[in-house]
Formats: C-alpha cells, sequence, structure tokens
C-alpha cells in the first residue's frame, strides 16, 4: 500500500518567482505564494524577501517553521535572535546580489553625474541645449566614499578603480588596506566628493547620515544608499539638498517600504528606485534560489551555506 506523506509546505512572504524555487523541491515539497494563516500555520520553511518582517508575533503564527530564508544578506527585519531561540536557524544569501548591488551604485552614481533624467526630459520635449553640459560631470579623478566595507563595499571599491575613482572606506568591523581607511564616518565624509552607503541597519547605525554628519560632508557631494532606508534621515538629506550642501542623491532603500511620498522625491537632482538595485533579473535569480536551497538543505538536515548569527 502506497504511504501517504504530509507534503512540506513552504511559505513565501513577499514575492519570489515559482519558477526559481519549484526545481528545487522534491515531490513531497510544494510552495504557497500569499499563504492564508492556515497555510503558515502549517509552513515548514518561509522563504523571505527583504522588506517583510518576521517578528515573534508573526513567529507564533507559524508553529511548524524549521528554517527561515532570507533572499540576502540583511536581517533588520527577522527577529533572528527570537527564531535562534525557537531553534529555527536564518539562512542568509550572501554574494547572491553583491554585484547587482555594486552595480546599481553606478547606475545612481552615473546617472547623477552625466544629469541622465534632465538631459532625458529635455531631448523628449525637442529641447537640443548643449549648454546644460556645464552641469555633466566626470567620475575620475574624484573621490568615493564607501561606509561599509563588507562584500558590496568591497566590489564598489574594485568597480571605482576602473573608472580612476580614488576611494576611502569605513567599516569598524572590517580589514581594510591603510591606504584607503578612514577612522571615523566624520573623517571619510569630510575626504569624499561621492558617498555610498553599505552598512546594515542597526540601532547604531539608525540614521548614520544625520544633520551633524551631512555638515561634515563637501559642499556638492552626492549621496548613494542602496543599502537600508533607516540609515538617513530623509528630512536632513532634503534640506542638505536644497542648500546645495548635497549636489545630488541616489535612493534604493526608504524606510519603511514603500515609502509615504517624500518632498525631496520631487527635487530635480534625485534618481530613485523601488529597492530592487540588487533584485534584479540576475540577482532575484541567485537570492532565491540560493535562499530557496538553504531552507531545502535545513529539511533535508544538511549543514546550508550561510546563516545569520543573532
Ligand atoms: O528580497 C529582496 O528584495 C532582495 O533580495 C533585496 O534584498 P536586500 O536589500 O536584502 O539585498
Amino acid at each position: 500500500m502506497a504511504s501517504i506523506t504530509t507534503p512540506q509546505i513552504f511559505v513565501a512572504l513577499g514575492s519570489v518567482e515559482p519558477a526559481l524555487v519549484e526545481p528545487l523541491l522534491s515531490e513531497h515539497q510544494r510552495l504557497i505564494q500569499d499563504p492564508t494563516d492556515e497555510d503558515l500555520a502549517n509552513a515548514d520553511a518561509a522563504i523571505v524577501r527583504a522588506a517583510y518582517r518576521v517578528d515573534r508575533e508573526l513567529l507564533d503564527r507559524m508553529p511548524a517553521l524549521k528554517v527561515i530564508a532570507r533572499t540576502g544578506v540583511g536581517t533588520d527585519l527577522v527577529d533572528v535572535a527570537e527564531a535562534s531561540r525557537r531553534g529555527i536557524p536564518v539562512v542568509i544569501t550572501p554574494g547572491s546580489n553583491t554585484a547587482s548591488v555594486a552595480e546599481g551604485v553606478f547606475a545612481h552614481l552615473l546617472a547623477l553625474v552625466k544629469k541622465l533624467s534632465p538631459l532625458t526630459a529635455l531631448v523628449r520635449e525637442g529641447r537640443w541645449e548643449q549648454r546644460a553640459a556645464v552641469g555633466v560631470g566626470d567620475l575620475e579623478g574624484f573621490t568615493l566614499g564607501i561606509i561599509g566595507y563588507g562584500r558590496i563595499g568591497r566590489r564598489v571599491a574594485r568597480i571605482a578603480e576602473a573608472f580612476e575613482l580614488k576611494v576611502l572606506a569605513y567599516d569598524p568591523f572590517a580589514e581594510i588596506p591603510a591606504e584607503i581607511r578612514c577612522d571615523t564616518v566624520d573623517e571619510l565624509l569630510g575626504g569624499s566628493d561621492f558617498v555610498t552607503l553599505h552598512a546594515p541597519l542597526t540601532p547604531e547605525n539608525q540614521n548614520l547620515i544625520n544633520s551633524d554628519r551631512l555638515k561634515a560632508m563637501r559642499r556638492g557631494a552626492i549621496l548613494i544608499n542602496c543599502s537600508r532606508g533607516g540609515l538617513i534621515d530623509l528630512d536632513a538629506v532634503h534640506e542638505a539638498l536644497q542648500s546645495g550642501r548635497l549636489s545630488g542623491l541616489g535612493l534604493d532603500v526608504y524606510d519603511p517600504e514603500p515609502p509615504a511620498h517624500h518632498p525631496l522625491f520631487d527635487h530635480e537632482n534625485v534618481v530613485l528606485t523601488p529597492h530592487l538595485m540588487g533584485f534584479t533579473r540576475q540577482g532575484m535569480a541567485h537570492t532565491v534560489r540560493d535562499a530557496a536551497q538553504g531552507a531545502v538543505d535545513v529539511l533535508a538536515g544538511r549543514t546550508p551555506a550561510a546563516v545569520a548569527t543573532p
């Protein structure tokens, strides 16, 4: 007589492409998008997108959960300590979208320096205004300050070399070559024409870029944030754009997401994307597959490639 096996349930918290997950699942495992309360109650594994909060209350609703798999490395919205207290590992996917995010930083930076959005608008309107070129710059010879020197920060530094940018880096936890290392955030801000953030959102890093820090920046600097929205104080940054302290701002991340409209969104020297510099076609394929594979590994009793520590 054939035995009846209860399927293992993978719930997607936030949208994931089924075609990336399903090939990794056995015939006794199934992926559920938009899970109901009952699906959550039966879930063995949760594949969690960046903007989805997994707190104590949600964990209570998933009593059968054996693994959480985050698409990416940022676990600021996952209560890793509580999950670990319940014996639930939190799989992460380091490296899966490093190139995507690092390239995204340069997409924002180049769009701002080369004024792509306003110039596109001019040509679209039939206005051939080459005098606008006086506002268009280059990267070569300027200094890029990188706050957070993990995988993504290091990748940004490598790409920066090809543009012949000078690089400075600050990270209290990472090893940084002496010739580019800054000992304080203010030292980095004061020495940089462009600043990009690659730090995790922790209680200490909340509003890392606030009005005092903005005063430490070079006049006319450009700020790019493709890490976590909570790292910057948007009101202070808006003021800095209006006063000319900042000449450009590139944002991929917000707090909360999706964000309410902020007046700085209307500023012409701003480039805005909806948290997908790490979730490009390629970034999505790698992060979702790595996360799903990690969950499959845990359920099979294998050690996953990487887990978050509380
Ligand atoms: O889930 C996502 O949206 C992507 O993996 C991006 O997440 P990240 O900002 O943590 O890389």
